[in-house]
């Protein structure tokens, strides 16, 4: 059973000896995000604060880095393998195929519970007051205290059967206030579009399940379709039905065993200013200064001793955040569904973490691809319009077209054939016409429109690939050298003290 809670994700990283459990006391405004950017970057333990600064009646502990790469180089992905009950040494490649092993699988809805251990302290009404909270401050750009960076924004469709769970920030503005941003093609603002054109004038019901079951974190951070339910996905993935208990004060269901969950209503009028966030791509701009929806907070229910998750997004190549390791990885996988879907030979698709998960390698068997009596122009012009007229390649702008002797997980592999097979211009087919990532900064503050196009796909296949020949040999130990030269070299390499 993947991890089902937090508390059991914390063990299992105790266990792994990859976890820093810190007494000593620490503060929230800046320094234990601090220690948490660091981790990331040093591939350093996942540090659990047992004593934030400000911190009252188990309100609250924090978890840093839960999806940042191991601090044991052997198995850099096993804190995402633990989240998944995978195997340590788990690579990327069965991280997407766990994500997408239940696509043809029923839906298994989840299992109402009358409580569980989000229920153990319960505050209502004029008891809730965020600002008495050790809300911490992630980077010292940032607009205010992001109390959610790894929560699961829980919001219906008015009319329609979907409840749809998705990660989307937002920070503390007031006792029972935040703010936080809904963007479009997101299904939180499309949800959110479906309310307001409801007419019922009502606010959003909504809960935020901080600290929720990591496998349910991990659905939350994927791009399924619209219309799943994460939550059903997520119990077709465990094979057993997901339990929830109702929020107290609106209709929201709630995993059980979440840490601390956030109640209340979306506001469809009321909006604040929002950021500046310290976002996925290491920027913080400093004149963001987007309006965004308010959410008011009418209850806060949470676990003895309670455990607040928290991602500080930022430089990837320096050592990758949940919002490469998540976002990418799992936009990743329903990029390859789609082209798999599509009939193409795709094998693999995978967002590079050095290049903050803007590119994806797109992985062709080469075989198959002769079989199609097809060229680059075809080929690319029809991944490109397939990967960027769809959500779930929302995120990227560069497509890098490889063939089977690539790594798409191996960033060497991929600048190789991107710096040598593509040729400017002519292996390379832009698309100008098809909604961009509004958050790469390139578009927020490059030169050109800022909500279409700047997407490219790069052909690094060179044409005699196209009819299945490799044409030449690779010039490394791995490919240069036959098999009995390779052994008779490793056999004496020691000897040789090298
Ligand atoms: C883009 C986002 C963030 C940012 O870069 O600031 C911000 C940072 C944090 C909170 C750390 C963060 C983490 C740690 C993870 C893992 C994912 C995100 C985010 N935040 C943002 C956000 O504020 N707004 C947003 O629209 N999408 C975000 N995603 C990505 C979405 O969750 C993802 O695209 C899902 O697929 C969406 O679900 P569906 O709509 O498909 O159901
Ligand atoms: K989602
Ligand atoms: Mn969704």
């Amino acid at each position: 059973m993947p991890s089902e809670s937090i508390m059991r994700f914390v063990e299992a990283l105790r266990r792994d000896g990859d976890l820093a459990s810190i007494d000593a006391e620490v503060d929230p405004h800046l320094e234990v995000a601090a220690i948490i950017r660091r981790v990331y970057e040093q591939r350093a333990k996942a540090p659990l604060f047992n004593n934030v600064k400000g911190a009252r009646n188990g309100l609250y502990r924090i978890l840093g880095a839960p999806g940042g790469l191991s601090s044991d180089p052997k198995f850099p992905y096993r804190r995402l393998a633990r989240q998944l009950a995978l195997p340590g040494d788990a690579t990327l490649g069965d991280v997407i195929d766990k994500m997408l092993s239940a696509k043809k699988s029923q839906p298994l809805p989840p299992v109402h519970v009358a409580t569980g251990p989000c229920k153990e302290n319960i505050i209502l009404g004029n008891d809730v007051d965020l600002t008495k909270l050790p809300n911490p401050l992630l980077n010292r750009a940032d607009g205010g205290d992001y109390i959610q960076t790894l929560g699961i924004n829980i919001v219906q469709h008015p009319t329609q059967d979907w409840t749809n769970w998705s990660i989307a920030r937002a920070m503390v503005t007031d006792k029972n206030k935040m703010v936080g941003l809904i963007m479009k093609p997101q299904h939180i603002a499309r949800l959110f579009d479906a309310w307001k054109k409801s007419g019922s004038g009502r606010d959003i019901p909504y809960a935020i399940a901080l600290g929720a079951p990591p496998i349910a974190t991990m659905a939350a951070s994927m791009p399924l379709p619209a219309g799943v339910s994460e939550a059903e996905y997520v119990g077709a993935l465990c094979g057993s039905p997901l339990e929830l208990v109702k929020c107290e004060t609106n209709d929201m269901y709630v995993p059980a065993n979440s840490e601390i969950v956030l109640e209340g209503t979306i506001s469809i009028s009321e909006t604040a200013k929002e950021g500046p966030f310290g976002e996925m791509h290491g920027y913080s701009f400093l004149d963001e200064n987007s309006q965004q929806p308010i959410y008011n907070v009418t209850a806060i229910t949470h676990r003895n001793d309670a455990i607040l998750p928290v991602c500080v997004p930022g430089r990837s190549s320096l050592g990758p955040d949940e919002t490469h390791t998540m976002i990418g990885t799992l936009a990743s996988a329903e990029m390859r569904q789609l082209l798999q879907d599509a009939g193409l030979p795709v094998t693999q698709v995978f967002t590079p973490y050095e290049t903050q998960v803007i590119w994806a390698a797109v992985q062709v068997d080469r075989k198959r691809l002769a079989e199609m009596g097809t060229n680059a122009q075809e080929l690319c012009n029809k991944i490109g319009s397939l990967v960027f007229r769809h959500k779930a390649g929302m995120q990227v702008h560069r497509l890098l077209v490889v063939g089977d002797d690539i790594d798409p997980f191996d960033f060497n592999d991929v600048t190789w054939a991107y710096a040598t097979r593509c040729r400017p211009y002519l292996d390379e087919f832009h698309f100008e016409d098809v909604p961009a990532y509004p958050l790469v900064p390139y578009m927020s503050h490059g030169t050109g429109t800022k909500l279409t196009g700047g997407k490219v796909v790069a052909n690094c296949l060179l044409p005699a690939e196209y009819k299945g020949q490799q044409e030449w040999v690779t010039c490394d130990f791995e490919n240069g050298y036959p098999e009995e030269i390779k052994k008779k070299v490793l056999s004496r390499w020691a000897d040789f003290g090298l």
